[in-house]
């Protein structure tokens, strides 16, 4: 671990509006990254994003990412952040191939930058889906965690029950099908259920609506961030969640609030693919 920096070169970027401070040519992780990523991601008094991205020197893939939320927690995995780091690197680092291996803590990701610089698009292997219940984690000991009941609210309060289906990605999700997902009180139920103690380590709560069978409407409260205009591994657990629930086909394209995702869930491998863009905002120096 290196010592605190007093100036550090970021650079803002966002997949579909879920927004990152990048931050490169590091050797190491500085000493207190959580409390650094909570200040930094605060968007009043920092510079303002969902999460601050490290991209670090690895020696089993071209680079590693290490990803920190807004809270100052650390997750295993994100969709977006590895769309967006894999641009950085191609266009900043290295463009000698379009191929990339990234290193997270939920394993080694290949990504393919496709298109031209106008219409960039990322795509990343996130590998196969988690089902089991008490490897995603939640508290159920079952093959899979289909539609399974919840009831959230204090003594009291308003009660409500939901029905969820688990999956994680290397990060652990719950995927539950409202009627108007735009109508929907995210910010009211997903607090509730991120925290609801059947999830031993929280979970990101997706509530999707069906459009047909290749393509759903999705919002996302994250664990550790609040709503998010979008949410990669999001997506992927939402699609996966609609085939086993037999809602909708293999591949689907997503919209988000922030824009749209293709997420294939392959048959041959059992791999889940996403595909959309990542974007440049802007540069600048962090003052501490
Ligand atoms: N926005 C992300 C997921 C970020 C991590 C998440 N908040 C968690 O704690 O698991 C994505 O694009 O996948």
């Amino acid at each position: 671990m290196a010592g605190p920096p007093m100036m550090m070169k970021f650079t803002k970027m966002h997949g579909l509006g879920n927004d990152f401070i990048v931050v490169a040519k590091e050797q190491a992780l500085p000493d207190q990254v959580s409390i650094l990523a909570n200040r930094i991601c605060d968007r009043n008094f920092g510079i303002g994003a969902d999460g601050l991205v490290y991209l670090l020197p690895s020696d089993q893939a071209d680079f590693s990412m290490r990803i920190f939320n807004a809270d100052g927690s650390e997750p295993e995995q994100c969709g977006n952040a590895v769309r967006c780091v894999a641009r950085y690197y191609f266009e900043r680092i290295s463009s000698e191939k379009r191929e990339l291996t990234v290193e997270t803590k939920a394993g080694i990701q290949r990504v393919w930058i496709e298109g031209d610089t106008e219409d960039r698009q990322v795509r990343v292997n996130m590998g196969p889906p988690i089902l089991a219940g008490l490897a995603i984690p939640t508290r159920i000991d079952a093959e899979r965690v289909v539609d399974h009941s919840v009831w959230v609210g204090t003594e009291g309060e308003e009660q409500q029950h939901f029905s969820f289906t688990g999956v994680s990605m290397g990060n652990p999700h719950a995927v539950i099908e409202v009627k108007n997902v735009e109508q929907f009180p995210v910010a009211k139920w997903g607090p509730l259920l991120e925290n609801h103690p059947i999830f031993p380590r929280k979970a990101n709560i997706e509530f999707i609506s069906i459009r047909s069978e290749d393509e759903l409407e999705m919002r996302v409260w994250e664990r550790g961030v609040g709503e998010t205009l979008a949410c990669g591994t999001g997506a992927c657990a939402s699609l996966v969640a609609s085939y086993i629930r037999g809602r909708t086909d293999r591949r689907v394209k997503v919209h988000l609030r922030g824009g749209e995702l293709i997420i294939d869930w392959k048959e041959t491998d059992g791999c889940v693919h996403m595909t959309g863009a990542a974007t440049f905002v802007f540069d600048g120096v962090w003052l501490g």
